[in-house]
């Protein structure tokens, strides 16, 4: 299968600690790959890396066959950040055309983002006044309203509810289906479930890069929580030994 990021040997250093230490994965086209770790385990870094706004000690990260943050790739990647940046004092419709205006997208372009991440009751109303998840959500639209290659979610369903969370879900596989490049942060393993591979990641070390299914084969186990568990404490132990 087609590679769509890779990253190679991969060092980042935050403060005095290596955040990431070596980190080195392929992630494929057309897949919606999951991004899994205890908090602070170096998830926000390596998206960062990969949109390329982090400042790197030394490795490479290469997307779409260019170097992360270089000038081809602009139009080419969608981020969304834990900390929804839209505009407060627009209303979700206007941030979604406002984003669509950048890449000379059309107002329905804007309408159907707003529409997939299922907040077209709530278009007329200002970011300032929608709950948090809807704020993400907002976000959210203008992050795949361009239709992006390579789209990045930090976290995209943090704050939603079961339904809406199993819709955006549909919607990324969807993304991924027309041949997009989805990387999905999540601290739900129910979710992990739903995506093609998994990368799993702690203090800065790749432990596990896998199918769901694989994952859960090779920790003898049917739940994936459980796996990870396992996984972690196997680490642990090379560690320790
Ligand atoms: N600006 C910063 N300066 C120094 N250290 C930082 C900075 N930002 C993050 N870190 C540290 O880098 C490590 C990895 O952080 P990162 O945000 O990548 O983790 P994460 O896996 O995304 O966590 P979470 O799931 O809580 O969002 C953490 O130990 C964090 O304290």
């Amino acid at each position: 299968m087609e590679t769509a990021i890779e990253v190679r040997d991969l060092v980042v250093r935050r403060g005095a600690r290596a955040v990431l230490d070596g980190f080195s994965c392929a992630i494929p086209k057309g897949s919606v790959t999951g991004l899994l770790g205890p908090s602070g385990s170096g998830k926000t870094t390596l998206m960062r890396a990969i949109v390329g706004v982090q400042i790197v000690a030394s490795g490479t990260v290469t997307v779409l066959g260019h170097p992360a943050g270089s000038a081809p790739l602009r139009r080419s990647i969608g981020y969304l950040t834990q900390a929804p940046s839209v505009y407060a004092d627009l209303t979700v419709a206007e941030n979604a055309r406002y984003f669509a205006s950048l890449y000379r997208l059309k107002a329905a372009d804007a309408d159907a983002a707003v529409e997939a991440v299922g907040l077209t009751t709530a278009r007329n109303q200002l970011v300032s006044d929608l709950s948090g998840g809807q704020r993400s959500r907002a976000s959210l639209a203008c992050a795949i309203v361009s239709r992006p290659e390579v789209l990045i979610l930090d976290e995209p369903t943090v704050g939603q509810d079961p339904v809406l969370r199993d819709e955006l879900w549909d919607h990324f596989r969807r993304l991924a289906a027309d041949g997009a490049t989805v990387l999905v942060s999540s601290h739900v393993m129910d979710e992990a479930n739903r995506c093609d591979r998994l990368l799993l990641i702690r203090e800065g070390v790749l432990i596990a890069d896998d199918t769901p299914a694989a994952v859960k084969r090779s920790a003898g186990t049917d739940d994936l929580d459980q796996a990870f568990l396992k996984l972690i404490r196997q680490q642990e132990k090379g560690v320790a030994a």
